[in-house]
């Protein structure tokens, strides 16, 4: 049970449950995010990431548990809710045959923004999220990213508390993913709202303040990307030598750390890599002819906490690529 009141925090959810069926997809789920973050929830397919978000935007029913938002309490004051938050969907949902500012314009009217009012908020929002010079344009002639962002703003209209996002960046290139994270970063520094998403990518989870890791519908493991990473540990360093199985054998005896020789070379775990390679070469005698020293990312933590590696939708391991190795 968290200990801050609902009214503290932006979200919080005491032992949250959804069954669909007899089926969990999400079970006992604590959640207490402060006011202003940015509240990442990361876990692969099917782990319950939307089913959670779907719950505290009133869009789902809880089968256990209670979820606030605002300090409002989901099910029994879903308006209080509404009216406190905005929500950016995985999948598009945009006329495509309106301008962007049309679009917002459209929207703004259907919350009952009077026209003055909506013309000023809707100006500002463009502005924001940098499609001021595109406003004109059809979202049809729209890339993956301006779209993106228009949603954003069209999250925005109410100018809610907290505004949730699911997987925002998912299907972009790396380039429109840290265009989009530029605006929400800049949108967090300017309207001090709480931005709470939801994301299989690693690079996406490494913008936030908070992670929760999410698996099989429970939570695994709560915290700021460098608490989670530092929890996991050492740095892994892979060494290649002119003779492996005696490199292996040297890290065992010379340095009591274990060890193992396989087909990408040396392979062991120590909490300061950088100062262990240039001490192996001194002492080694064995010629070294690489070395590579990779600190705990935060798929090593999801691997840490729930014994298998996150999967992209490709279903895949993550490559470097996708994962950036930002640290
Ligand atoms: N309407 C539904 N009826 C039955 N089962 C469902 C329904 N929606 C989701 N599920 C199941 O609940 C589990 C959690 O799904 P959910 O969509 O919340 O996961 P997710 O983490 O958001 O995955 P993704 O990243 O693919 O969106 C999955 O096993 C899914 O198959």
């Amino acid at each position: 049970m968290a200990t801050a009141t609902a009214e503290d925090l932006a979200v919080r959810t005491d032992d949250l449950g959804k069954t669909y069926g007899d089926r969990p997809a999400v079970i006992g789920l604590d959640l207490a995010v402060p006011r202003g973050v940015t509240f990442g929830f990361l876990g692969p397919n099917g782990a319950g990431k939307t089913t959670t978000l779907s719950m505290l935007c009133t869009l789902l029913r809880p089968t256990a548990g209670r979820a606030f938002v605002g300090g409002h309490d989901v099910v029994r004051e879903p308006h209080a809710v509404r009216e406190r938050i905005g929500l950016v969907f995985q999948e598009t949902t945009l006329d495509l045959d309106l301008t962007a500012r049309e679009a917002l314009r459209f929207h703004a009217e259907l919350f009952g923004t009077p026209w003055r009012q909506s013309r000023r908020t809707v100006a500002a929002l463009l502005e924001l999220v940098g499609l001021t010079e595109s406003q004109g344009r059809p979202v049809r002639e729209f890339s993956g990213g301006m779209r993106r962002r228009l949603e954003i703003a069209r999250g925005l209209l109410t100018a809610p508390q907290v505004l949730f996002l699911d997987e925002p960046t998912t299907g972009l290139d790396p380039q429109t993913r840290t265009v989009i994270w530029e605006h929400l970063h800049r949108l967090r520094e300017e309207r001090g709202i709480t931005l709470f998403l939801t994301t299989h990518h690693l690079e996406e989870a490494e913008n936030c303040d908070r992670l929760a890791i999410i698996d099989n519908g429970q939570i695994e493991v709560e915290g700021s990307p460098a608490e989670l990473k530092a929890e996991v540990g050492d740095d892994t360093v892979v060494l290649r030598t002119c003779d492996d199985a005696g490199a292996a054998l040297l890290v065992r005896e010379r340095f009591g750390v274990a060890a193992s020789s396989g087909p990408d070379g040396v392979r062991l775990s120590v909490s300061d890599g950088a100062a262990f390679v240039p001490k192996f070469c001194a002492e080694a005698g064995i010629p070294v002819l690489s070395a590579t020293v990779t600190p705990p990312s935060l798929d090593d933590v999801f691997l840490h906490h729930t014994g298998r590696t996150i999967r992209t939708e490709r279903g895949g391991p993550l490559t470097v690529d996708d994962v950036g190795r930002r640290r």
